[in-house]
């Protein structure tokens, strides 16, 4: 499934019309059957529905789901939120058809709403990804006035006011109960402070081409689908080799958990042969649980690891570096000197982005991969930038910082994007609140570490790994835990589960 910019969507359409011959007419006509055949199923002829039809494409669409309901005999009424003069192009062409229908239809006085108060089911189709700037009066007391009903609220495309695209923080919109998404989701549907105004939200096709998107967009969500395009099977031939050798760099006497966590998560995951390298201490604590691994001693002061041992990183396929490490300076030195003798795939993560934060422009030297998997707040420590503006805009940060330092990226978060140094983007929507825990990202970090050992593309290695661990908390939540309990140890567990549904 594509997602888009606003405008990505507009060349979508015009690609779809100049180049292929759709006329805009029949896709709007496309657009509001497919919406109204979706509300027309979670609605009864009972309920008063009242259309709020704006002036551009997007009231268009309102007039078509209003026609195509009307004559299924629901109770509609379009209260038109614009002057007539207004209405132009296809949309007056759908308003005309409506009215020559016998349609019912109102202006909205810009005073008291009644339709909208007397309503049971608000179907808003004002604006959508046509949106410039913050609101404007009447609209903006118009949405008010909705977003205080408690009644059922259906957005067509995106939530009126609400920008399809990244990067603004200050706007009204409509908080829709239901969003039917035209053609493809725009990027305002993965942020979080943008994503709630949509409610649960649904794509609807409109027969755009594939290959309209494809030219305009490298922005997907990965879906169970891709995994299973995608996903390496296991030969009988097959023997510990053929999974990979990885080598897991980390932990600190105060944090034994996190590298136990990503030595378990890597074999669980797949990996054929997974080896532990960190201080003595660590080894002798978590060893006893992590049976199937082997180790390497690193040497230490103060309890964290150092470079004086230097780690053997010539014999592995990958490694995972940074888990639990501390932050402390003598350890830089060795995290330098594994990127930059390891000439095998790279993930970094926890301290080891700390670490690493001064060197970046060293990562573009490397000849094999570097994957980098920190949460927004170590993405603003690599950047130098504040957590929010990152928040706010993290696929052009995500995309910046991947082809500036050559890396794949996996920004996490409620929804993941996954970068390639060519800026290719995934977004992962997969996992849950319970996932919202220390331990989480080690248990990814060794998830990761695993699949792209596994014959398959660096980056659809990456985002199966973060569709596995969300789907792992996703099928423990339903069955046996709640959002309250999830560990990340159980998410490592809950791997299995997730094994058996796509293999
Ligand atoms: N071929 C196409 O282009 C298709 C477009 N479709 C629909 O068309 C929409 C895009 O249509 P448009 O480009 O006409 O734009 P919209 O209909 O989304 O919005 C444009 C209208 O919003 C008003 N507006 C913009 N910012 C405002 C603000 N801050 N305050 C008050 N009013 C404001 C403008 O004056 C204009 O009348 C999509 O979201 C989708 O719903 C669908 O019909 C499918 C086909
Ligand atoms: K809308």
């Amino acid at each position: 499934m594509f997602i888009v910019t606003a405008k990505e969507m507009y060349d979508i359409d015009k690609f779809a019309m100049q180049e292929i011959g759709l006329d805009g007419k029949l896709l709007m006509e496309n657009a509001g059957r497919a919406v109204a055949e979706k509300i027309t199923a979670m609605s009864s002829k009972q309920e008063k529905i009242c259309v709020l039809a704006g002036a551009g494409n997007n009231g268009g669409d309102g007039f078509v789901i209003a026609r195509t309901m009307m004559d299924q005999g629901y109770h509609i009424h379009v209260l038109q939120v614009v002057p007539d003069s207004k209405i132009r192009g296809d949309a007056s062409f759908h308003k005309r058809i409506y009215e020559n229908c016998g349609g019912s239809l109102s202006l909205f006085d810009g005073i008291d709403g009644t339709e909208v108060l007397d309503a049971d089911i608000i179907i808003d189709a004002m604006i959508g990804i046509g949106v410039k700037g913050e609101l404007r009066e009447p609209l903006l007391s118009l949405v008010s006035l909705i977003n205080q009903q408690t009644k059922k609220v259906i957005s067509v495309d995106v939530p009126s006011g609400l920008p399809a695209d990244e990067g603004t923080v200050e706007f009204s919109a409509v908080e829709a109960t239901y969003t039917f998404i035209i053609g493809a989701p725009k990027i305002s549907a993965f942020l979080n402070h943008t994503s709630p105004y949509y409610g649960t939200w649904e794509l609807v096709s409109i027969g755009l081409p594939k290959k309209a998107f494809q030219l305009s967009t490298s922005k997907s969500i990965w879906n169970e689908t891709n995994v299973r395009d995608c996903f390496p099977g296991r030969k009988p031939d097959d023997h510990k080799g053929t999974h990979g050798k990885g080598l897991v760099i980390g932990g600190c006497t105060e944090m034994p958990g996190a590298l136990s966590m990503t030595l378990k998560a890597a074999l669980r995951a797949g990996a054929g042969l997974i080896t532990g390298a960190t201080s003595e201490h660590v080894i002798n604590r978590i060893a006893s649980t992590n049976v199937e691994a082997t180790y390497a001693v690193l040497s230490t002061t103060d309890g964290f690891i150092n470079n004086d041992s230097k780690v053997n990183v010539q014999d592995y396929d990958a490694i995972a570096l940074g888990m639990g490490m501390g932050r402390k300076a003598f350890t830089s030195e060795l995290v330098r000197d594994v990127v930059s003798e390891a000439n095998c795939p790279i993930i970094i993560d926890g301290d080891g982005l700390h670490h690493i934060q001064p060197y970046l422009t060293s990562l573009k030297r490397r000849k094999s991969p570097t994957i980098m998997t920190p949460h927004p707040r170590e993405m603003a420590m690599l950047l130098g930038a504040n957590v929010n503006e990152i928040l706010v805009e993290p696929f052009r940060y995500a995309s910046e910082f991947a082809r500036k330092f050559d890396v794949y990226l996996v920004l996490k978060g409620m929804y993941s994007i996954i970068t390639s140094p060519e800026g290719k983007q995934s977004v992962n929507m997969t996992g849950n609140p319970g996932l919202a825990k220390g331990g989480s990202g080690d248990v990814l970090t060794g998830i990761i570490l695993a699949m792209i050992m596994q014959r398959q593309d660096m980056f659809d290695a990456i985002c199966n790994a973060c569709y596995v661990h969300g789907k792992s908390a996703d099928l423990l939540i339903k069955h046996q835990h709640s959002h309250h309990d999830l560990l990340a140890s159980d998410v490592i567990d809950g791997i299995a589960n997730v094994y058996r549904t796509i293999s």
